[in-house]
């Protein structure tokens, strides 16, 4: 999907911002809290439905204003569509697709395949499983029409069997108890299936970007499901329902699946710099970016926040240029245009200058 044209209105400091981006790179340029990064924040809540930078969305809203809005008119193949979304201070939220409204933001986001990189990105490395297992779900979210399904029906059956484990009158041989477990163990080898075969599609495509990237390192990547290797689902279900019925909680599947990157056989974030972690992150966004253009219609649209943070002018060119080899439409932030000193052999690229919330764009 490229975006033709993004209209934003009564978001934190842009009371109303039209652009017309290239299809290609943007590179949009401000001091400290003109705005810049607000114009990302706007472009990611139409592919996500919330902010990257909060979970309070009324704080996104303008002071004193009621809502916000973020609209846009899009190309993909030969189709138009005309995107919408606001936020209420109720917390309500309005979304449209080509003038119908709707409430679901999971229709939304399947339209805009949006990925961000910010000097907070390297949290996917450092932080916990949970963000690693985000990080596939999405790609299997715009790949795979049945992953959705079949994650929902998965956590639904993960709540109930939680539920039941709280509930110790029913033992583990209950029949109700063994039927539930039963229906979890399926959805959990389906929604295992889906991530390793994602994994096998993503890992040739981290490791080729890595020989740009990082090409002093090797980095081993590997998939754990979320539990013992060498046991069927059902037997780790089975294994642990002692301490699970204990504990009140069920303590394996692919709720506790991991990515793992190793170097020399020691966790990649205890050996790498800040800067080359956020390299290894750029590999592993670019891939997914890779993967939509290979394996969908869709293509990516690529929000690349403080490019000068932590990256330096050589890594800063190699990521922009791989990023629009896999032909994503990106939208670079810089404080000042020095940090941008490679940008002149971009063709259709454009500039926007963002000064108190108001974008100029050069000409
Ligand atoms: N709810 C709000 N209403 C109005 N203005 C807001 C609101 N929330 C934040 N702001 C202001 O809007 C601006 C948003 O700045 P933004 O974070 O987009 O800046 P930036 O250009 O990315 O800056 P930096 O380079 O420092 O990251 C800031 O000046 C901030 O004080």
């Amino acid at each position: 999907m490229k975006l033709d044209t993004v209209q934003i209105r009564n978001l934190r400091n842009l009371q109303n911002v039209i652009l017309k981006p290239s299809h290609s790179v943007n590179f949009i340029i401000g001091i400290n809290g003109s705005g810049k990064s607000s114009i990302l924040e706007a472009v990611h809540y139409l592919g996500f439905g919330r902010s990257f930078r909060t979970s309070k969305h009324k704080h996104v809203i303008q002071n004193q204003a009621e809502s916000f809005t973020v609209f846009c008119e899009c190309t993909e193949q030969d189709s138009n569509y005309r995107l919408g979304l606001s936020r209420h201070i109720d917390d309500s939220v309005n979304v449209s697709i080509n003038g119908l409204k709707s409430n679901k933001i999971s229709e939304l986001a399947s339209k805009l395949p949006v990925q961000i990189f910010t000097p907070q990105s390297s949290d996917i490395l450092l932080g916990a499983p949970k963000l690693r297992r985000k990080y596939l779900d999405w790609c299997l979210f715009h790949v795979e029409h049945s992953f959705l399904i079949c994650s929902n029906s998965y956590a639904k059956l993960l709540k109930h069997n939680n539920a039941l484990c709280r509930k110790h009158q029913a033992g583990y041989a209950d029949p109700q108890r063994r039927y539930w477990s039963e229906m979890l163990a399926k959805f959990a080898n389906e929604l295992t299936e889906f991530r390793i075969q994602m994994m096998s599609r993503l890992i040739p495509l981290i490791t080729s970007n890595l020989t740009h990237f990082l090409p002093e390192f090797y980095v081993e990547i590997s998939y754990y499901r979320g539990w013992e290797k060498g046991l069927s689902i059902s037997e780790a279900l089975e294994k642990s329902a002692d301490r699970d019925y204990k504990n009140g909680f069920i303590s394996v599947g692919p709720h506790k699946a991991d990515i793992r990157f190793k170097i020399d056989g020691k966790p990649a974030h205890e050996v790498l710099s800040r800067g080359q972690l956020r390299m290894l992150v750029a590999a592993l966004q670019l891939a997914t970016t890779q993967c939509l253009m290979s394996y969908t219609e869709k293509t990516c649209i690529f929000l690349l926040d403080d490019v000068g943070a932590e990256l330096d002018a050589a890594k800063r060119e190699v990521f922009i240029d791989k990023l629009l080899e896999s032909n994503t439409q990106l939208f670079v932030t810089a404080i000042e245009k020095h940090q941008l000193e490679f940008i002149d052999k971009y063709q259709n690229k454009k500039m926007f200058h963002v000064e108190h919330g108001q974008v100029r764009e050069e000409i």
